[in-house]
């Protein structure tokens, strides 16, 4: 009733029905009811229903850059994100009322990556070895499955250090807490809080964590003698978390909530991106492998990898920011929870207790079949064509324009390192192999709510470069 003042897109007319019927089309077609929503409302506000919520939505630039503004205090990002995951019961109370890893990822791990960087390689390439190797001859790869390791790993390298990430068994609960994560968060979200609290002890997230306890939990405490008696010699992220932990978060229990927390941030999001840009280079090889390898063997003739070669590579970033414009993994971006109401300027009103989100596919520009045409080399062409004067758009670069990695204030800290991640294995990938789709297949894009994946069972054909 508090938001009855902004229209329901595909809610029909059936009286106290409306919402659930706008649900099931939400849930069925979620990108066409976006833009059925903004051809009706382009720069008002109009709402969407999900099995649990309704979200209130905007297509305007102008209206998304003025949310994004308001102060945490009256719109905000972790409350959003809360709503969404419940991370305050499936992650713990530390890691939502006192996110000071935030700062750290930003600051520190973007930093560091040039340190990282051998160990990530070297990484990289045992794995291709291990899991594809040199063949000559097509063979076929189920590609997710081995990205999702290799991100975990290779992530892990710099987060909770080497140990961690050539302990299979934690690599394999790393990868898995985020999907106990998910489940656990519909099982609670309905229930009010003194019963999320009475059960939280039974959901797969809280058993997921305590395994990881049992299993790192000495390896945390190690490095926690070790910080103080003054023997540090690792700097990562677990360590950077030991030297910043307030008193009360820096115990074993709270630092091994912590790294999972980070987990869920970095592997399924930076996997998924991944995924997504090898299936479109699968999808055109002709068009996009050679001038990839040519641009890369150009800035890397000793085949090692620096942060300013990443830097370097104009058209793989190209490539990999169109593959994220055309193809996020999401359909609603940077969800701002209303403590308290909101008015925008034209007088519309979000009513506090609810969530205001960006429209992905409008503020990509992918309203026609043309703006959604991939075209890999849209952004390292604006600049060529432009000349020196005209910068090219990064594929980290955020804007009311290109929501990936968010906007605003609460724009992912993380999409640095993650770029440097991700740009890495796609380098080390376009080097050592040709990469095509199987004949008669086709990625297809799944939806699970909000979230966009790419097919996780789809397999590709590789075969190593021979010249
Ligand atoms: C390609 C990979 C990634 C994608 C697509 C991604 C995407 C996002 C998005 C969309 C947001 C929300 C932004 C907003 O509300 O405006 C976010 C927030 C965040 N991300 Fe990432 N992320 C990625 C990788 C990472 C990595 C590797 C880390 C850490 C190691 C990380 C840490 C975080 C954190 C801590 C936040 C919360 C920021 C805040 O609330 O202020 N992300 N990310």
């Amino acid at each position: 009733r508090k938001t009855s003042h902004i229209p329901g897109i595909r809610y029909g007319r059936l009286p106290l029905l409306g919402s659930w019927i706008g649900a099931y089309h939400f849930l069925r077609d979620p990108e066409g009811t976006l833009r059925e929503g903004h051809s009706q409302y382009p720069t008002g506000c109009f709402k969407v229903a999900t099995l649990t919520s309704e979200a209130i939505i905007v297509s305007s630039p102008e209206k998304f850059t003025e949310y994004l503004a308001a102060p945490d205090s009256v719109l905000n990002g972790q409350d959003a994100i809360n709503a969404g995951i419940q991370f305050k019961w499936t992650m713990g109370p530390g890691v939502y009322h006192r996110p000071y890893h935030i700062p750290l990822v930003r600051g520190k791990l973007t930093q560091s990556v040039n340190k990282f960087l051998p160990d990530m390689q070297e990484e990289v390439q045992a794995l291709l070895s291990a899991r594809v190797g040199e063949p000559k001859g097509w063979e076929e790869v189920g590609i997710h499955a081995m990205i999702v390791d290799m991100i975990a790993k290779v992530g892990n390298l710099a987060l909770g250090g080497t140990p961690l990430a050539h302990n299979q068994e934690y690599i394999d609960a790393a990868i898995q807490y985020t999907l106990d994560l998910m489940l656990s968060a519909e099982f609670l979200r309905p229930l009010p809080v003194w019963a999320k609290e009475m059960v939280v002890g039974v959901t797969p997230a809280y058993r997921s964590k305590k395994r990881c306890e049992r299993m790192v939990g000495g390896y945390i405490e190690e490095r926690l003698r070790a910080t103080d008696g003054g023997k540090v010699e690792t700097q990562d992220m677990l360590q950077w978390l030991i030297d910043s932990a307030p008193a009360e978060e820096r115990t074993m229990v709270q630092l091994n909530e912590r790294l999972l927390g980070l987990q869920v941030a970095a592997i399924h999001t930076t996997t998924m991106t991944l995924t997504a840009a090898i299936y479109s280079l699968c999808a055109e090889p002709d068009k996009y492998l050679e001038p990839l390898r040519t641009e890369i063997k150009h800035h890397c003739s000793d085949g090692h990898f620096t942060k300013e070669t990443l830097d370097s590579f104009a058209k793989l970033d190209s490539f990999l920011r169109e593959c994220s414009r055309t193809g996020p993994i999401g359909t609603l971006a940077s969800g701002r929870y209303a403590r308290t109401d909101f008015q925008f300027k034209d007088g519309t009103l979000i009513p506090r207790g609810y969530i205001v989100y960006g429209n992905i596919p409008v503020l990509h520009k992918i309203l026609s079949e043309e703006d959604a045409q991939f075209d890999g080399f849209r952004s390292s062409r604006l600049a060529e064509e432009g000349g020196s004067g005209k910068k090219q758009p990064q594929f980290v670069s955020t804007g009311a324009d290109y929501l990936n990695f968010g906007h605003g204030r609460h724009a992912c800290p993380g999409r640095f390192f993650a770029s440097a991640e991700v740009k890495l294995i796609l380098a080390s990938l376009i080097l050592r192999y040709d990469m095509a789709l199987i004949p008669g297949t086709k990625p297809m894009r799944l939806y699970v709510g909000m979230t966009k994946i790419p097919e996780t069972k789809l397999k590709i054909r590789m075969k190593a470069v021979t010249s």
